[in-house]
């Protein structure tokens, strides 16, 4: 296990006393959290967070807040190294049922997305550069359905990065796949996160050991007991010692961490976590 070297600058992603209530219900109470553009030396090197929970706990919710498409009902998300608050469209959001239109080939669906942010000539050098970056080059062509699983988990991730800035939200992004195919999108999001030290990429899975795999950096949404009586809450929070440091831990940006013994039992002793939470 070793703690490669890094540094932290400006936040790129604020959660400021985040609550999210339906009507009664208080689903996500008083979240305070931050990712900070991390900096190692020589690389351009960017920031995974992996977002866990319990089935039902408030993730879906969470990323709704995070992508800026539901406002939350107290606090703020803020975004970007301005930090403003999120709005939806600056965060990407690849949703399992990836967003693509049926009726428009691979590189029209790109030229679409990218046409939110630039002119006709910029879209199309941006599009081509993706296509090549990604692998995809020779299914441009195509349309979503005749797309494999894979190919399509890569489309949904590029069309997001060509219409979003920096900050990329990917939910469940490994269920459905074979392990090759998996292993295709976990080199995706590597390469992502290496394209540019601001780009960031938030991962809910219920998929433990590749998510942690991949992270520098874990939230693990979960219920908290108030200090005074004991009794359970209202609502998940992400309570301090639920907010993991990989990098800090020495398991961050390890090719291998997989195979390391370090990174088994830590994977094992937050799946107990999870599961008594
Ligand atoms: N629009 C809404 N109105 C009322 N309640 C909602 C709404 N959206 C979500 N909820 C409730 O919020 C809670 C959290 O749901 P959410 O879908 O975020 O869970 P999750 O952690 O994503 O679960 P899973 O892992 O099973 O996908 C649930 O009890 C759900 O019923």
């Amino acid at each position: 296990m070793t703690a490669l070297p890094y540094q932290y600058k400006s936040p790129l992603l604020t959660l400021d006393h985040v609550s999210m209530r339906y009507g009664n219900d208080l689903i996500l109470r008083d979240l305070n959290a931050q990712v900070l553009d991390v900096i190692r030396p020589g690389m351009s090197q960017g920031q995974v967070v992996g977002i866990y929970g319990r089935s039902g706990i408030g993730k879906s919710v969470l990323c709704r807040l995070l992508a800026g498409l539901a406002a939350p009902s107290t606090g703020t998300v803020l975004v970007g190294e301005a930090q403003e608050p999120v709005q939806a469209g600056m965060v990407g959001y690849v949703q399992q049922r990836y967003p693509l239109f049926n009726h428009y080939s691979l590189r029209d669906n790109l030229l679409l997305a990218a046409r939110r942010h630039h002119d006709a000539a910029e879209a199309k050098v941006r599009v081509e550069n993706y296509l090549g970056r990604f692998g995809l080059g020779a299914h441009a062509g195509k349309y979503p359905a005749h797309l494999s699983g894979g190919q399509r988990q890569r489309a949904a991730i590029a069309q997001q990065l060509l219409c979003s800035e920096h900050l990329i939200l990917l939910d469940e992004p490994f269920s459905g796949l074979d392990v090759a195919m998996i292993d295709e999108v976990k080199k995706i999001i590597v390469e992502v996160t290496t394209m540019d030290e601001l780009n960031t990429v938030l991962i809910v899975s219920h998929d433990i050991a590749t998510t942690t795999a991949l992270a520098d950096r874990l939230w693990l949404l979960a219920p908290e007991r108030s200090p005074d009586t004991g009794q359970l809450l209202p609502g998940a929070t992400l309570s301090p010692r639920h907010q993991y440091n990989l990098a800090q831990l020495g398991l961050a940006w390890h090719p291998d961490v997989e195979s390391e013994p370090e990174f088994a039992q830590f994977v094992a002793e937050l799946k107990d976590e999870i599961r008594g939470s």
